[in-house]
């Protein structure tokens, strides 16, 4: 019979996302990679597998760090002293390493984010920290373009964030219908993105070609 998954708020876990259940001993989750080892067809005992399902948690654990972090606090901390800096920061080409929630399999690509201050701005490192936060965790690629930007939007209150992810999936490439070089785009334009001049503005500041290293 099918194990009951009892949800339950786990005290070492900070953040608990919708249907969080309890979480399995180390011991436990290796057990489960030793189980898709034999079921891949091969023997978990043998030397070169022998620490496989030990590395496989510890890959996991850093591949699901983001289920730890909480946006609220990395967004805790803002700047007001600005000179009234009042237009937006544009933070471009931000890596996206994240696991599709269907297959568990890497989805690779960047993030583009952008946000219109409302008279403090935050440190550009908490946004990337952001998109890592919800990118180390399983979700479809819209769910994260929505949470990152609902995340901007709640804890900054900017006047409008912009939120464009652009990834390719393994899921399409290494398996099923096999399409490589296929770039999926999601976006999400919120309070004053949404207006089409500041949504030009946007895109001409990201594609801006501008030489690394330059001034
Ligand atoms: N919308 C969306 N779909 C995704 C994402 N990641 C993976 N998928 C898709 O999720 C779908 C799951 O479809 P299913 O039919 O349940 O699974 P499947 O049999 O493995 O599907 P195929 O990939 O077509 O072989 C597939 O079409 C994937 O391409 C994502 O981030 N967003
Ligand atoms: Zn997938």
């Amino acid at each position: 019979m099918d194990a009951v998954l009892e949800r339950v708020e786990d005290p070492e876990l900070k953040v608990f996302p919708q249907g969080t259940v309890s979480r399995p001993s180390r011991a436990e989750a290796e057990a489960a990679v030793r189980t898709l080892i034999r079921w891949a067809g091969d023997n978990p005992t043998r030397e070169g597998l022998l620490d496989t399902p030990k590395r496989v948690v510890k890959a996991y654990e850093e591949f699901f760090k983001g289920y730890k972090e909480d946006p609220a606090e990395i967004l805790a901390r803002t700047f007001a002293e600005v000179e009234g800096y009042d237009d937006m920061v544009v933070l471009r080409n931000i890596k996206v390493e994240s696991h599709c929630e269907h297959h568990m399999v890497p989805v690779s690509g960047t993030a583009h984010v952008a946000y219109m201050p409302d008279g403090s701005v935050v440190g550009i490192s908490k946004l990337a920290r952001v998109v890592e936060a919800y990118a180390n965790r399983l979700q479809t690629q819209e769910t994260m373009t929505a949470q990152i930007a609902n995340a901007i939007e709640k804890h900054l209150k900017p006047k409008g964030v912009a939120v464009v992810v652009d990834a390719t999936h393994q899921c399409m490439t290494c398996r099923g219908v096999k399409h490589g070089d296929v770039f999926t785009t999601t976006r999400q334009f919120r309070g004053v993105f949404k207006e089409e001049r500041v949504e030009r503005q946007f895109w001409d500041l990201v594609r801006a070609q501008q030489p690394r290293g330059g001034a």
